[in-house]
């Protein structure tokens, strides 16, 4: 028998009850829900991750929807609770879904919701400056400036990477990889070589255009260059940065001999899922090549770290808090809670995850559809027009 789990409650004559595992930022996601006769539970157990059995005390016997987090384990035994309590609606506040086995999801028939877009461009900023951060060893060196240990300038004092005529290399180029992409080109005057399953017209539109701009300007030109395989960008860039999703063909794509492919003084970022990296060999590599760089966002075994790295003066390490601006995580909140109540009130998925600015808009009622729900096609939902 699962332990009760604390809660709070808003709008407790509501029709459907619709439950969020974690408190969210903002009230626009409550109040869209209560609105629309929803009662909101939301868990205010003092505990980070939420472990299956707390999430089943949640559901309880009549559940509508909820809204989970990607620390959490949403498998067969949680849909099969959800749908034994009348539930047909799941959102992640994330736009990352591994944590979620969407094939448990369609057998029970639960729409499954994530929430692209609105955290592009603030990922993408995390990693160009986490890019930074590596390149320009700003971690190290504030560590020694608050250790007393700065006694002048020196030539030779933190010295790091110039990132501009350098090549940045993408794996993953997405929504995310993308606007990444589009930050290092323009901002720094990388040269991109990129790695995807698909072409990225728009991507490499924008760099000829900017190599067009600046050539006519007198400048030297930024090039791009899509590579045939992903071995093609570790080998010649020298800034790295990882935004494919997380799946078994991405699991451990950058490992001990694909590490030894890259150059030594090269920069490698993650800002995806930590699973991405062998950690263990990229601890072995860090200690190995000490003019090697990382900037880590995401670990293998969240919230632990492989041993060994927490002491590596070459990585710079933050838990994960790449989509943690105000008006994104407003925003994950509030499309996360849109999935769900859409499906509740029978609404059409939305046509196009990669437009969800309509459902951010806070002077509007947001459309009557789903914004992003991942398995619409698997449980053939209607489809709304833009
Ligand atoms: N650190 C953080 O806080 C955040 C992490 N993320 C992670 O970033 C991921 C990407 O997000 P978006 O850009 O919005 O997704 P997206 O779906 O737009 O981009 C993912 C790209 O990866 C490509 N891809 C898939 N398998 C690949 C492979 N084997 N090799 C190379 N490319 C491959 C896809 O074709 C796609 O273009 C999410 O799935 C999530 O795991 C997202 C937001 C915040
Ligand atoms: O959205 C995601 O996938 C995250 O990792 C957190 O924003």
């Amino acid at each position: 028998m699962a332990k009760p789990v604390s809660i709070e409650v808003y709008n407790p004559s509501g029709k459907y009850r619709v439950v969020s595992t974690k408190s969210m930022p903002g009230t626009r996601w409550i109040n869209l829900l209560v609105e629309q006769d929803c009662r909101v539970e939301i868990c205010t157990q003092n505990k980070t991750i939420l472990s299956v059995d707390d999430i089943i005390a949640l559901i309880g016997d009549k559940c509508d929807g909820v809204i989970g987090q990607l620390t959490e384990d949403w498998g067969e035994t949680l849909f099969s609770a959800l749908s034994k309590a009348g539930g047909k609606a799941f959102s992640n506040m994330a736009v990352g879904y591994n944590n979620v086995d969407v094939n448990a999801a369609n057998k029970y028939g639960v729409a499954v919701g994530n929430t692209p877009g609105v955290l592009t461009e603030t990922t993408a900023e995390l990693a160009a400056s986490l890019s930074l951060a590596a390149a320009r060893r700003i971690v190290e060196a504030d560590e020694f400036m608050r250790a007393g240990l700065y006694e002048g300038w020196l030539p030779h004092l933190f010295v790091g990477n110039l990132l501009k005529g350098q090549t940045v290399g993408v794996i993953g180029a997405g929504r995310i990889g993308s606007a990444y992409a589009r930050m290092m080109v323009e901002g720094f005057k990388m040269n991109l070589i990129y790695f995807d399953l698909y072409q990225s017209t728009r991507l490499e539109k924008f760099v000829t255009a900017y190599g067009e701009f600046l050539k006519a300007n007198g400048e030297q030109p930024v090039t791009w260059k899509r590579a045939a395989s992903m071995d093609e960008v570790l080998q010649q860039a020298d800034l790295i940065s990882l935004h494919p999703i997380l799946d078994k063909t991405t699991y451990h794509l950058v490992n001990k001999e694909r590490l030894s492919m890259m150059k030594k003084e090269a920069i490698l970022i993650n800002c995806s899922r930590g699973a991405v990296i062998d950690e263990v060999a990229l601890v072995e590599h860090l200690k190995a090549n000490p003019m090697f760089r990382v900037g880590l966002d995401v670990f293998e075994d969240e919230p632990f770290m492989k041993p060994g790295l927490a002491d590596m003066k070459n990585a710079v390490v933050v838990p994960h808090i790449a989509s943690a601006s105000k008006w994104t995580r407003e925003g994950m909140a509030t499309l996360a809670a849109l999935n769900v109540l859409g499906k509740i009130k029978g609404y059409p998925a939305w046509a196009d995850p990669n437009r969800v600015e309509p459902f951010l808009n806070e002077n509007a009622p947001p459309p009557a559809a789903c914004p992003s729900i991942v398995n619409a096609k698997a449980l053939s939902l209607p489809v709304s027009k833009l």
